[in-house]
């Protein structure tokens, strides 16, 4: 369980994730390029024995970190702690080192799980206390997406855990299929935010410092997302979208959340809602990834809104039935709420 409190003066944490060769490092230039006036630390994983994407990087005021001895998700995740550890002593100046940063970006090897890169910031609680997750980033080739979604449970995975999603190599393919692969991505993820790119051109304000993990942040659903229709695909990874306007009973919601943390977190990799609780003044936002689950008051229900319970899942072989039922048999029984 973690909570997050006073998240302003903590370092926002990029993490860039996507595709072999969707253009990751094309991103990366563009970004240590671009005029933003901030120094940013970046930290490389890179899959071998020679890290060749650390020549590729441009911008020599920026600060590289090399992580080469396996994969960024599993063998190395010490490697990432203790990096990670070192530039918050050096900005710190507790180190003999010292390196000034505003913001850090981790690029991931293409074969990387983002889950246990993202559950870094919140559990490890001094990792939680100087860093904060901003957003997961993730690029996807236009060209060579479709196959590689048909293939692979990573690239499915790294479409679940997105917070903004750069449809990148456009110039490759035609508008209809562009259009039917952002629909697919859509389906797997309704909540991430997705940009179509060439080169990995993308304003910066659209991928850097958007507080994606901030809690008290509106569930931002893509409007379109219930409305369109295209189940061609039978991708394992796909979403669950609940919503309700009556009010939810806080005992049946608990005993709800403990059977799927126990029963379905593996397979649930990212959640967001947004909770109306009878007795609440206050709107509950939760969140979660896998097992890691934290929930918190958030502001006042406003007199003006309507009150709603929503929740969006993101994850492998969900049981839309169960969950629809689980979600169904919290919900008080009685008419909706009027303001
Ligand atoms: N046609 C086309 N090529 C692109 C585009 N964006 C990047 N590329 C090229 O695609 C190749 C791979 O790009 P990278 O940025 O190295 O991709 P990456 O994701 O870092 O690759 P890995 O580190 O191998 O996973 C490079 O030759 C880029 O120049 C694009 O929009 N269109």
């Amino acid at each position: 369980m973690y909570t997050v409190e006073n998240a302003d003066h903590r370092v926002p944490v990029s993490v860039l994730t996507g595709f072999l060769g969707a253009g990751k490092t094309t991103l990366l230039n563009h970004i240590l390029t671009s005029d933003h006036g901030q120094k940013i630390a970046v930290i490389v994983n890179e899959f071998g024995e020679v890290g060749i994407d650390n020549q590729l990087v441009v911008g020599a005021d920026e600060e590289i970190f090399e992580m080469n001895n396996g994969c960024i998700c599993c063998t190395v995740r010490g490697d990432l702690i203790r990096i990670l550890g070192e530039l918050m002593d050096a900005k710190r100046g507790v180190s003999d080192r010292k390196v000034d940063f505003d913001r850090i970006i981790i690029e991931t090897t293409g074969l990387a799980d983002p889950a246990p890169v993202a559950q870094t910031f919140f559990v490890d609680e001094e990792m939680a206390e100087f860093y904060k997750l901003d957003a997961i980033i993730t690029m996807v080739d236009a060209k060579h997406a479709p196959q590689h979604l048909d293939e692979g449970h990573k690239a499915q995975e790294q479409v679940a855990f997105a917070d903004v999603i750069l449809l990148n190599k456009t110039d490759l393919v035609d508008m209809e299929e562009l259009s039917k692969l952002e629909q697919r991505l859509r389906t797997m993820n309704p909540y991430s935010k997705i940009y179509r790119t060439h080169k990995s051109n993308i304003d910066i304000g659209h991928i850097l410092a958007i507080n994606a993990f901030d809690l008290d942040k509106k569930l931002e659903l893509d409007p379109g997302f219930l409305e369109e229709e295209d189940h061609d695909h039978d991708d394992d990874v796909t979403s669950i979208v609940m919503s309700d306007e009556r009010p939810l009973d806080l005992n049946k919601l608990e005993a709800f959340f403990g059977k799927w943390l126990q029963e379905h977190g593996p397979d649930t990799f990212r959640y967001k809602g947004i909770l109306n609780i009878k007795g609440v003044k206050q709107r509950i936002v939760f969140q979660g990834i896998h097992m890691l689950f934290s929930s918190t008051p958030d502001r006042d229900w406003r007199p003006d809104e309507t009150k709603k319970s929503e929740i969006v899942i993101i994850g492998r072989n969900l049981n839309q039935a169960w969950f629809q039922e689980q979600f169904s048999g919290c919900i008080m029984d009685t008419a909706p709420q009027v303001n």
